[in-house]
């Protein structure tokens, strides 16, 4: 039977100290069952104490199927009782099942940071775990820096560990805190400490500062390391923590490891990847391995032509398995094999050579002025569907304007705002709108919008999510025109489907009313409106 993993998910403690990463207690509930949902052994809450996000999560924590809440925090202050820390008490007291204490294992921290003797840390790791493991029944020691200090100073780092391990520690996690140990060093160091505290009370929590905290963690594992900590979609202090939606993939098909996550569970981890940025609002990171957009995206014709012989030909794995899909991108780098693979991909009858070559001259047109449709694969849809005479039109502009102002106010204030003005054509009759907006893109949306939604009503329902602008330059060959803008948005609706849309002007707000233009159509064909 294949060794068990426990793991330990950290993004609602260590994710929670990404810069520009904020949770509410709402975020962290839905997300501590989405991890709980797929199977995840621990969901590390947060640190009870801390903040009012984190005691309010603990005072009302979801109530989860299998997973453990864990509660973090850190060893007692040096010169006091655990009994009497203020720190550990609102963990002891918190609906948590079991706490993860954080303590030093490198001498040169307890010398620098804490300024304490070294004997004081060790009880202070020992009398912290102790008093956990009694109130709460099963508590774990976070090994701070212990690599590096390891390496500094074998001695004492294996002392604090085997302090915690008396003390009844269920797991010593070793910590790369600094993120700058090498996967083979992580090995070597697992096994030596394997000697001293055995295997499957060991777990590994690695930070990802040379890029390489999955490859660490699965050094660990190899080293006989049974614990792995990390957060979805690699979020954590720096550069993040190890990415779970690597790991349990690896793990699991690469390695051959029971994780307790079911076949039918792992299919939901591109799901669990892409609602954490839906809570966070960012957008998902297309390339990211296994669950992002393109990760079984293929580009090269070479690569598409060989995938619809055999998709094993240009992927690793079945993108089905984390609940992935195949993507085949149309570029200039497309053949006709791309774009049939698309179209079928897509669900478009199979037409004509006619029309293929038609199609594939247009696309490769459009690339020239300055297109491109492999980040903007609603408006590649919508370019394929019209061809095919399966779009109808919605909505005709008759013309638009938009005015910009920046002055300061009576009080001195600066203020800018945004007015635009919008005629548009629908079902024959011509609405007018005027709007203001934060930005000359958004007044164009909102009178767009406002002209459209009487006609359309699911369109209040849809949101500009990013906007990216690009300058291309004029070519190098002369063969083209001036620079040009080329703007992409990505617009989501009410359950939280996105789509990309693309737009090319001389002009940025013309460019930009190109792509909203594709981002509304789409919307409307998508929801069967005819
Ligand atoms: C490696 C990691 O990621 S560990 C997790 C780090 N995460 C966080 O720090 C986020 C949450 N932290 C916080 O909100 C605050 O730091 C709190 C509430 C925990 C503590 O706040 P404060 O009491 O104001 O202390 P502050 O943050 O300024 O400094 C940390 C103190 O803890 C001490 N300390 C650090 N590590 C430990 C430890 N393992 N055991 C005991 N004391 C420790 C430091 O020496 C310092 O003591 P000092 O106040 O006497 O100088
Ligand atoms: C505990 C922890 O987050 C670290 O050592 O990195």
């Amino acid at each position: 039977m294949a060794d068990r993993i426990y793991l330990f998910d950290t993004t609602l403690r260590d994710g929670a100290q990404t810069t520009g990463v904020d949770f509410s207690v709402a975020d962290k509930i839905a997300i501590a069952e989405a991890l709980d949902e797929i199977g995840i052994d621990y969901v590390e809450g947060g640190w009870p104490g801390a903040n009012p996000t984190d005691d309010t999560f603990f005072t009302e924590p979801p109530k989860l199927k299998g997973a453990k809440l864990v509660a973090f925090g850190m060893t007692r202050r040096p010169g006091r009782s655990a009994e009497n820390d203020p720190g550990l008490a609102p963990l002891v007291n918190s609906k948590a099942n079991a706490l993860c204490l954080v303590g030093k294992a490198w001498d040169f921290h307890v010398d620098v940071a804490l300024e304490i003797e070294h004997d004081e840390n060790v009880a202070m790791i020992r009398d912290s775990i102790a008093f956990g493991h009694a109130r709460k029944g099963e508590a774990m020691y976070d090994a701070e820096h212990f690599f590096d200090g390891y390496k500094a100073n074998p001695q004492f780092a294996l002392k604090c560990i085997t302090a915690a391990y008396e003390a009844g520690a269920r797991w010593i996690v070793l910590c790369d805190t600094n993120g700058g140990t090498m996967p083979d060093e992580v090995e070597r160091i697992v096994r030596e400490v394997s000697k001293h505290v055995p295997g499957d009370h060991l777990g590994i929590h690695a930070h990802n500062d040379t890029e390489q905290a999955v490859a660490n963690s699965l050094a660990a594992v190899r080293g006989g390391a049974r614990q792995v900590q990390g957060t979805i979609n690699g979020l954590g202090e720096r550069c993040g923590n190890a990415n779970m939606m690597s790991l349990i993939p690896s793990l699991m098909i690469k390695m051959g490891f029971d994780t307790g996550i079911s076949p039918v569970n792992l299919k939901k981890l591109t799901h669990l990847s892409r609602m954490l940025d839906e809570r966070l609002n960012r957008a998902p990171n297309r390339h990211q391995a296994y669950v992002g957009e393109s990760a079984f995206a293929h580009k090269g014709g070479l690569h598409v032509s060989a995938v619809a012989k055999d998709p094993k030909t240009y992927e690793h794995v079945e993108p089905e398995c984390v609940g992935n899909r195949r993507h085949i991108v149309v570029s200039d780098q497309a053949g006709r094999s791309n774009l049939l693979a698309r179209l079928d991909d897509l669900g478009i009858e199979m037409p004509g050579e006619d029309k293929i070559r038609l199609l594939l001259d247009s696309l490769k047109q459009q690339e020239f002025k300055g297109y491109a449709y492999d980040g903007a694969e609603a408006s590649f849809e919508l370019l394929a569907r019209k061809a095919m005479g399966e779009v109808p039109v919605y909505f005709r502009l008759s013309r638009f304007r938009v005015m910009d102002d920046r002055r300061w106010s009576a009080r001195g204030e600066l203020v800018t705002e945004s007015e635009a003005t919008v005629t548009v054509k629908v079902k024959e009759e011509e609405v007018m709108r005027v709007a203001m907006g934060n930005g000359p893109v958004n007044a164009l949306d909102v009178a767009l919008r406002q002209a459209l939604v009487e006609c359309y009503p699911t369109l209040q329902h849809m949101h500009l999510v990013d906007y990216k602008v690009r300058i291309m330059p004029p070519r190098a060959d002369g063969t083209g025109t001036d620079a040009v803008t080329r703007v992409v948005i990505e617009s989501a609706d009410a359950e939280g489907h996105r789509w990309s849309t693309v737009g090319v002007s001389a002009n940025i707000i013309d460019a930009s009313y190109v792509a909203l233009r594709d981002a509304y159509t789409y919307m409307l064909y998508r929801e069967g409106v005819r």
